[in-house]
């Protein structure tokens, strides 16, 4: 079959591409049908990723967080219809000690390889979840940024120690409200804190114990370990605002992506004996992990809800671009495409 592929060839321009693809492959053939917007995917969109990589992975079509209809399995595992979550990492061998994520010989679509915004995905089998259908479309379209959030907190849990009284999470955004309302459901014992700039986005965290503008800190606060879900220029101010407030021996989950190298305060890490966790990607595990806590917590699935900023059908390329340049201007949550083109 003659598939075709949307992929941006320079910022702000996208361009089609048929390729054929064989139903022979052993691959499952997904149908795209809700796409959600990444921070990762605006940086190549607006040609802010830099242009090194630029040269190096456009074009590439965008896209890692989504979902679909499976059209056909080769191997029956799945019917025709059901809905599934996409993996966007692909391993290509296993380790006993690294995660798939981790491994640099993994792919990861839109980030040098192909991402969804294609007619039909094809995968291998173990690159697809399925999802129940009490999970509405429009939420598990971003289940992947869910699944960073689950794969950084079981690291957390892993690495750091088991005082857990008080949890900080810098960034008053999509990565930052997921994050806090993970932490909120998984330790409901612990005292969650939320660090942002603006009161606005704030007063969606409704459900944490503290939120606090980053300038306005009572000075005797302390928390036990924390999440930095900043991101670019801010994630300097956050990580060293994080060194001053944490307890000794906490952690620091880092998982906002930045394109400059990044100043530290490593002389109070080192005198704090504080762990730097890094956090990237997510692997099958996490999917897996996601989608049963999705199932299991329907509050959770509500409060998710609340993070979906719009929803706009993309029939042609000028929709794409359209709804690029509406998830830039928008001021709160998730920008979500109903996939019909
Ligand atoms: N590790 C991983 O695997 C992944 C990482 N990411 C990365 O995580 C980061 C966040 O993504 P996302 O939540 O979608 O982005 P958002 O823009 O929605 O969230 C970032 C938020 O942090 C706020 N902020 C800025 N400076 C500070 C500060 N010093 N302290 C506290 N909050 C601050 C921003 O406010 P304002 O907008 O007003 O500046 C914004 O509300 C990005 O860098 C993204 O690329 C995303 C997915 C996966
Ligand atoms: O969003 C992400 C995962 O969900 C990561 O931030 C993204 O993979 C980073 O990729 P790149 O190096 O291409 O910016
Ligand atoms: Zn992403």
């Amino acid at each position: 079959m003659i598939n075709q592929i949307y992929r941006l060839v320079s910022p702000r321009q996208f361009e089609v591409t048929y390729e054929r693809q064989g139903l022979q492959s052993g691959l499952v053939v997904v149908r795209p049908e809700y796409l959600s917007i990444c921070a990762a995917d605006q940086r190549y969109y607006t040609g802010t990723r830099g242009k090194e990589a630029l040269s190096k992975k456009l074009p590439m079509a965008l896209i890692h967080e989504g979902i679909g209809s499976v059209v056909y399995d080769p191997n029956d595992n799945f019917k025709p219809g059901d809905q599934v979550v996409m993996i966007p990492n692909t391993p290509t061998e296993k380790d006993d000690f690294v995660a798939e994520n981790y491994l640099r010989s993994s792919k990861f679509r839109s980030s040098g390889y192909d991402g969804f915004m294609q007619d039909y995905v094809f995968l291998d089998s173990n690159r697809i979840v399925l999802l129940s259908e009490q999970l509405k479309p429009h939420v598990t379209a971003f289940l992947e940024l869910v699944t960073i959030s689950v794969h950084a907190i079981t690291r957390f849990d892993r690495l750091a120690h088991k005082r857990r009284n008080v949890f900080g999470v810098w960034g008053d955004g999509n990565l930052g409200y997921i994050t806090s309302l993970l932490l909120k459901n998984l330790y409901p014992e612990s005292k969650v804190c939320v660090f942002g700039k603006t009161e606005y986005k704030l007063n969606h965290f409704s459900f944490v114990d503290e939120v606090y503008q980053i300038d306005n800190i009572p000075e005797t606060l302390k928390i036990d370990h924390a999440f930095e879900c900043v991101g670019g220029k801010g994630s300097q101010y956050a990580i060293n605002q994080i060194i001053d407030y944490i307890n000794p021996e906490g952690s620091i989950s880092i998982l906002g992506v930045s394109e400059d190298l990044v100043e530290l305060n490593t002389r109070m890490i080192l005198e704090k004996g504080i762990t730097v966790i890094g956090s990237s990607r997510s692997g099958r595990e996490d999917f897996v992990k996601a989608v049963n806590v999705l199932t299991k917590y329907e509050s959770i699935q509500e409060y998710l809800e609340t993070l979906v900023g719009s929803v706009h059908e993309v029939k042609s390329i000028q929709d794409i671009i359209d709804t690029f340049e509406a998830d830039l201007t928008s001021s709160w949550g998730k920008t979500v495409m109903h996939w019909k083109i």
